[in-house]
This record gives C-alpha cells, structure tokens and sequence, in this order.
C-alpha cells in the first residue's frame, strides 16, 4: 500500500551507471533523455573528468542533475584516455567506487539503478538497500545470448574455455540457428575470459551481473531479435525490458559549413560515409586495403580513420597512406580524423552509403538515414551487430574475410560496395535495399518508437 502511494505521488526515480566508456555513456544519454521527457526522475553517475563531454557532446537534458563520481588522483577514467588494452583498468576504477555508490543510493533512494556490465557488484549493493537494478546491455541481444548464458559453459567443466568453444553455438541453442563465429572472430572474443580485475574474468563479472540483477534490459525490440530476447529471459528466468532501438532525436546542432559546401558538389546518395565510431581502430593493412578499395569503387568518400589516444594521428595517416594515393583521389575523397558530426553526415542528401564497424547505434543511424550499410565489424559485439542485420534483417552487405585472420581486400570492399550501390537492379542488392527501406519506415514510425518507451514507462512504474 505504501508503495503504490509513493508511485502516484512521486515520480519514479531512476539511477543511471554507465561504464566509463563514451561508446557505453552515449546510449545511457539516450536512455535517460527518452525517460525523463516521459516523466521519470533521472540521475545520472560518472566521473566528474567525463561530465563536460557528457553535457556538450551527448546533450544529456540539461535537466537532468549529474553526481560526480571522485577517483583516487591519477587513476583514469575514460576509455578515450587509455590504450583499448588497458580498459581493464577502468573496471578496477570502477570498483573503487563501490562505497561512494553505496551514500549516493543510501542518500538518494532510487526505485532502479540501471547499470552496466562491469559493476558485477551492484545487483548485491542495490538489493541490501532495498533498490531494484537493472542490467542494461549496450550490446545487441543477438550478441549475448550466444556468448553471455549460462548454457555458453555446458560442456566445459572443469577447464578453461577455448576459442574453438566459441565457434560452435552454446548447447541447446535457438532452433534452427545457423550462428557461429568465424576462427578470428572467436578469437578475438577471448579477451573476455581473461581476468578484469582481482580474481574474476570479464566473462564472469557479465553473467554475475545479469544472473543477479532484478531485471534485464535490451536497447532493443521483438521485432529486430524476437529470438534472441527470448532465449535470454529463458536462460535467466527474469524478465527482460525492452527500450526499442532508441532512435536518435533530430539534432539540434547543425552541419559544419566545410562539409556541407564539400557534400553539395556530389549527386544525391552517391557519397560514402566510411568510419569506424569512437573506439574501434584499424591496423596498417586493413587501412591500405580500405583506401584502395574506396578509391576503385569511383564513388566520392569521406574515409575517418583514428588511433588510440596515445598516438599522432596525423603522423599515422602520413605514414600510412601514401601522397600518390591522396593526390589521385584529390578531388573526390577526403581523409579525416578526430571526432565527426556523424549523424548529420550521414543525413546529408549526397551520403547514401555507410561502410563502418556495425556499432548498434551506428547502424541504426544509417538505417533511418537512408544510407545502405557495407559491414566490417572489427571486434567483439560488432561481429553479432553486422550477422544480424546482413543475415537476419538482410537489410545491408558484409565484406568477405579471410576465416582465419580476417583478411580482407580491396577487392572485397569493392564488390560488397557494388553489390548495393551499383547493381541496385540485380539479386542481392535489391532485396537488401528494399528490406533497409522496410526497416527505415519501422525505425521512423514515431508512434511506434514512442510505443517502446510508453511500455517501459509503465512497466518501471508498475514494478518500482
Ligand atoms: O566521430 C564520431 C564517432 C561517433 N559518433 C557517434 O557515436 C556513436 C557511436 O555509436 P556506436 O557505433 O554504437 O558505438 P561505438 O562507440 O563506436 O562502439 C562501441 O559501443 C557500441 C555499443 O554502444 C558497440 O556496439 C561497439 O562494439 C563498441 O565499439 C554514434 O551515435 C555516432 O553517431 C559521432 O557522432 N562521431
């Protein structure tokens, strides 16, 4: 009775915990901006370094109060600070917070705090304060539930897991599944189950994390990974939240004018956006590949390319790609590195192709955008994020690699390009561009959009 008092008088108050990493803050910002113009009380955690990029770059409402989290002095806290191999360290930060986060619930008595996967701890934290937490996965659903269930470790008791486990899918998977990894991207998922933190594995503080959380939520639909949601509730036993795909709201900031006067010259949808989100990098050969590729496909580009932060980036482009390649694609290609109005690119009327790493909110872009999506997904999620829009919604291309290595060519490039830019006509590129036309006018249903946060309005409030 107290309870359902306090929910029509106050308005439910929810916590927000993201990992110090832009690529996991940006959907939290998101999150909180849909659920605070809905009417819920948001406060939003992070490290008191992060907070002026937090405001400016992500446009967090204004209204929304941030509490600042201290960290002892020299201790990072961002991702974009760190080499990507030490991010393992920002977790042990993290950690450290746990006294801090436990005053700052004590104090502001929630009724969710919506975390993140590092803070295995929290769930544990939340409940002996009488709060309900919320593990919300910034990855696609597709993605943990063939690598983060508890099914992923039948059969390996009593050893450690090997990448050849990763090939194959988890026992008892979903019916009719033909998912599986290819060798180098299963190796890649290794650096999961190595140790983030004291004596605990990346791998166990996730499923930790969703095993003891009050319930789990996906930025995601039935619509996109029925399945795959599905298959998560059923291997946790709670139930799972949905947030939609949380379309972006129009930006308010408008297109430098550099770009614009460079975009204006090419005809509508013939540019191609190339980049690779916050926090994913190439390597020399990759580059190359990529640089040629672009410049045989004939098409104008903008190729963004960075570097981890402890490196020159414009020194790494000079070393890279050679003077004869920049002279010969002068008119028509422009190299850049450093951040990008993305989303404003790629709505620009010339952009009609995205090739980049199948980021889910970089996809989604791109979707209601109208560009068509040529995949190379470099790491971890972004494997599972390009299976499931080229396999399942075969609404984009993903170039061919190498099993092994990942290798890919110029030539590669060039064909999965042509494939949807030039022979629009001809199977598979036009039932790809029709079925990304489908889901464009799924993703700009704005009834629709608004339905998946109305719904997960009522759920909070029915179950705070
Ligand atoms: O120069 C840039 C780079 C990025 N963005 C924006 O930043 C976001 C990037 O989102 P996304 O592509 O989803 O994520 P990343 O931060 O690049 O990727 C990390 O986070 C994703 C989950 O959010 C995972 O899918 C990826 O594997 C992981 O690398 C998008 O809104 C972009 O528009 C820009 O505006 N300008």
């Amino acid at each position: 009775m107290m309870c359902s008092e306090t929910m029509f008088n106050d308005k439910v108050h929810v916590v927000m915990f993201p990992f110090l990493a832009f690529g996991h803050i940006s959907p939290f910002v998101q999150l909180s901006n849909k659920l605070y113009t809905h009417g819920i009380h948001i406060t939003f955690l992070s490290a008191l370094s992060n907070i002026p990029r937090i405001k400016s770059t992500f446009n967090l409402n204004p209204a929304i109060e941030i509490v600042p989290l201290h960290f002892p002095n020299g201790i990072i806290t961002n991702t974009a600070d760190i080499p990507p191999h030490f991010a393992a360290n920002l977790i042990h930060a993290l950690d450290l917070t746990q006294t801090q986060v436990k005053y700052i619930l004590l104090e502001l008595k929630p009724h969710f705090v919506i975390f993140d996967f590092a803070q295995n701890w929290l769930p544990k934290l939340a409940s002996e304060l009488g709060i309900k937490s919320v593990h919300f996965s910034v990855y696609s659903a597709i993605s943990d539930s063939y690598i983060t269930v508890p099914s992923r470790l039948n059969g390996i008791e009593g050893r450690s897991i090997i990448f050849e486990d990763l090939i194959k899918k988890p026992l008892g998977y979903i019916p009719n599944s033909n998912l599986s990894l290819k060798t180098f991207e299963a190796k890649d998922f290794m650096f999961l189950f190595k140790r983030f933190g004291e004596n605990i594995t990346g791998y166990e503080r996730v499923l930790q994390s969703l095993s003891e959380c009050s319930f789990i939520l996906f930025k995601s639909c039935k619509e996109i990974e029925g399945v795959y949601l599905d298959y998560i509730e059923n291997q946790f036993g709670k139930q799972v939240l949905l947030t939609g795909a949380l379309v972006p709201e129009p930006s308010i900031e408008v297109l430098e004018e550099k770009w614009c006067k460079w975009l204006d010259n090419f005809k509508p949808k013939s540019v191609i956006l190339c980049s690779f989100g916050s926090e994913t990098f190439l390597n020399d050969d990759q580059i190359k590949e990529l640089a040629i590729g672009l410049e045989l496909t004939g098409l104008p580009f903008i190729l963004v390319l960075n570097f981890p932060s402890n490196t020159n980036a414009k020194g790494e482009l000079e070393r890279i790609l050679s003077k004869d390649f920049l002279e010969r694609v002068k008119n028509r290609g422009i190299v850049h590195t450093g951040w990008l109005q993305q989303q404003l690119i790629l709505k620009h009327i010339s952009v009609g192709c995205y090739i980049c790493h199948a980021g889910f909110s970089s996809v989604i872009e791109a979707m209601v955008n109208d560009c068509q999506l040529v995949l190379l997904p470099l790491k971890g999620d972004q494997f599972f994020n390009s299976k499931l829009i080229a396999n399942d919604l075969e609404a984009g291309i993903e170039v061919n690699r190498n099993d092994e290595n990942g290798y890919f060519g110029k030539e590669e490039l060039l064909k999965a390009v042509n494939t949807i830019m030039v022979e629009v006509d001809k199977e598979p590129g036009k039932h790809i561009r029709q079925n990304h036309m489908k889901w464009k006018e799924f993703l700009l249903n704005k009834e629709t959009q608004d339905k998946f946060i109305t719904d997960l309005v009522l759920q909070l409030k029915s179950l705070a």
